[in-house]
């Protein structure tokens, strides 16, 4: 079983102090997603986790094999995609392969294997023989998961994985980080700015604000306690399945009691006269969230 501990870590810009005694104990196979608004942390923490950063305190250790102190062995079943590597543009999406797979000390029939594996899961079995220059950005993105997948890493890191990509490419992108997670052999590790796609492939989701972890729940831990709904109303009667409202302009947030249910505060607003446009429901993940990037 694969495992990543991050131990009290804390890295200094200078005065910047870009993280703050983070730690984080993951020791089954699941996804992750760190979720945080701009300047946040993420990507340091993952330069840190990778060993392109060291730490200002604390440790990383991947199955129990400190980062800092012996990379070579700690990062020998981790495939990393945090720093934009550039191919070489006149190689192929194969060769470009082959090499990395010669680098990780692969003989070349096994090369073959995995490369056509790698290229189908990613799909990009259809461009192995373009150069890489010809590349778009969707496709250079596939082929920095596959390459970062060579040698069947037990541990994946992956900074913004979909930046850049239009729609399509982003669902695509997601589904084989799904499909990858099914398999519940890996631990996956991804940075986004979107809680929608956090709440789509992870099982735990971290949000990260000026270097600290504010939020830390499994998926399946949260409950929408929160319906938000725009319309049109003059006044608020009571709502008994209400433990708090408050209102803006047309929109009104009910946060709900326990024993209430979104249908029966949405009957509760309509019988008190309040014609609803849109509900929206928020759990405690969006609630955090929006609060730091608000
Ligand atoms: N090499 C560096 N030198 C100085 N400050 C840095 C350096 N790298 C990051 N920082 C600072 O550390 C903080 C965290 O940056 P980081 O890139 O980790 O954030 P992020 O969450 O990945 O942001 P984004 O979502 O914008 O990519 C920021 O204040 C940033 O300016």
């Amino acid at each position: 079983m694969p495992s990543l501990d991050i131990m009290g870590v804390g890295k200094n810009f200078g005065s910047i102090h870009a993280l703050k005694d983070i730690t984080l104990n993951v020791d089954t196979p699941q996804c992750i997603g760190i979720l945080g608004p701009n300047g946040a942390g993420k990507t340091t923490l993952l330069k840190i986790i990778t060993n392109i950063l060291k730490p200002s305190e604390g440790k990383i250790l991947v199955n129990g094999i400190n980062v800092n102190q012996n990379p070579t062995r700690a990062l020998e079943k981790m495939g990393a995609l945090v720093e934009q590597p550039e191919f070489y543009p006149y190689l192929t999406g194969r060769e470009t392969m082959k090499f990395v797979a010669r680098i990780k000390g692969m003989s070349l029939s096994r090369s073959y294997e995995e490369i056509e594996k790698l290229a189908k899961i990613t799909g990009i079995t259809e461009y192995l023989e373009r150069r890489t220059g010809e590349y778009s950005r969707g496709m250079k993105q596939r082929l920095e998961l596959a390459v970062s997948m060579i040698g069947d890493p037990e541990i994946i890191v992956l900074d913004e994985p979909t930046f850049g990509l239009d729609p399509r490419g982003m669902k695509e992108m997601r589904d084989i980080l799904i499909s990858l997670n099914e398999e519940k052999r890996r631990i996956i590790l991804f940075s986004t700015h979107l809680i929608s796609e956090a709440r789509e492939v992870c099982d735990r989701v971290i949000i990260v604000d000026k270097g600290e972890i504010k939020f830390n729940e499994e998926i399946s831990d949260l409950r929408g306690n929160k319906i938000r709904v725009k319309g049109n109303f003059k006044h608020l009667a009571k709502i008994d399945g209400a433990k708090e409202i408050t209102t803006r302009g047309n929109e009104i947030t009910v946060e709900m009691n326990p024993g209430a249910t979104r249908n029966s505060i949405l009957k509760e607003l309509m019988e008190g006269g309040v014609e609803i446009d849109t509900v929206e429901g928020m759990d405690r993940m969006e609630e955090v969230y929006l609060s730091l990037v608000q």
